[in-house]
């Protein structure tokens, strides 16, 4: 089983997914991760993140290692335990650049769909990303597009960083959807997907309704079966 879950930034996508898969006991991976790896190893080497194909060039080199244990999340990059690294403000406020590449996201997403492929014999798996359901697994037995609105997504997120100003903030969440829109659709629920609103939910609340909605796919699928 797959089940993808999109969304803008500060939804609650990767709280959610990983809390879904933890209860459902499926795999996990957060496909944000692979882009803000790429990015780190990019800035690492000192490319400049404008020259597209040094970029891609890179992100096809990079030897990469991302969990799929939603209790135990970690990403080796060439080594390279960067499991923090890729969540430094450094990193975030660059990583669209790299995400709006198109060269980088045709080897992600072929990598993507390997981790989705190997997770298949242990029961499946909770991918969370932008573009999950209109390109990576279009056949996902679930889609949820998760949205909240605006305010409580940068409430969210400035509680989760501490002390940031409001035009961090704003940078943090409508600049970088903004430019991530240019290659995703992420903000209108594609065909098939269930739009999951947690502006007023809790984080429990949101993993209890995605849950639910799983079970009822798999009993679904199986009464289609016969
Ligand atoms: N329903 C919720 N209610 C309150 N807080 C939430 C809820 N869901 C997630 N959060 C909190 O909001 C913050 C952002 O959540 P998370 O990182 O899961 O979002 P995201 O959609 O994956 O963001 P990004 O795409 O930017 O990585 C986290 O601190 C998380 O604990
Ligand atoms: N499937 C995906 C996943 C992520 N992105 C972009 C969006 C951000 O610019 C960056 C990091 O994502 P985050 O960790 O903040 O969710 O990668 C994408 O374009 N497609």
């Amino acid at each position: 089983m797959i089940i993808a879950v999109d969304g803008p930034s500060g939804s609650g996508k990767s709280s959610t997914a990983r809390g879904v898969a933890s209860r459902l006991g499926l795999r996990y991976l957060d496909t944000g991760a692979t882009y803000r790896a790429v990015t780190w190893s990019a800035v690492d080497r000192g490319l400049d993140l404008d020259d597209t194909a040094a970029v891609a060039q890179r992100a096809r080199e990079l030897e990469l290692e991302i969990s799929t244990d939603p209790e135990r999340q970690f990403v080796i990059a060439d080594g390279t335990d960067v499991t923090a690294a890729i969540r430094e403000p450094r990193i975030s406020e660059v990583v669209s650049k790299i995400a709006t590449n198109l060269d980088v996201r045709k080897e992600l997403i072929r990598r993507q769909r390997a981790v989705i492929d190997a997770a298949q014999p242990s029961g499946g798996i909770v991918v969370e990303g932008r573009d999950i359901a209109t390109v990576v697994a279009t056949d996902a037995e679930l889609k949820v597009l998760l949205t909240a609105d605006q305010e409580a997504r940068m409430a969210r997120r400035g509680a989760e960083l501490g002390s940031v100003t409001a035009e961090q903030l704003r940078d943090q969440i409508v600049r970088r959807d903004a430019d991530d829109a240019t290659v995703s659709e992420f903000q209108v629920a594609s065909d098939g997907a269930v739009t999951v609103d947690s502006t007023y939910m809790t984080l429990d609340e949101v993993v209890e309704v995605i849950s639910r909605l799983a079970l009822e796919s798999v009993a679904q699928g199986r009464s289609y079966d016969g």
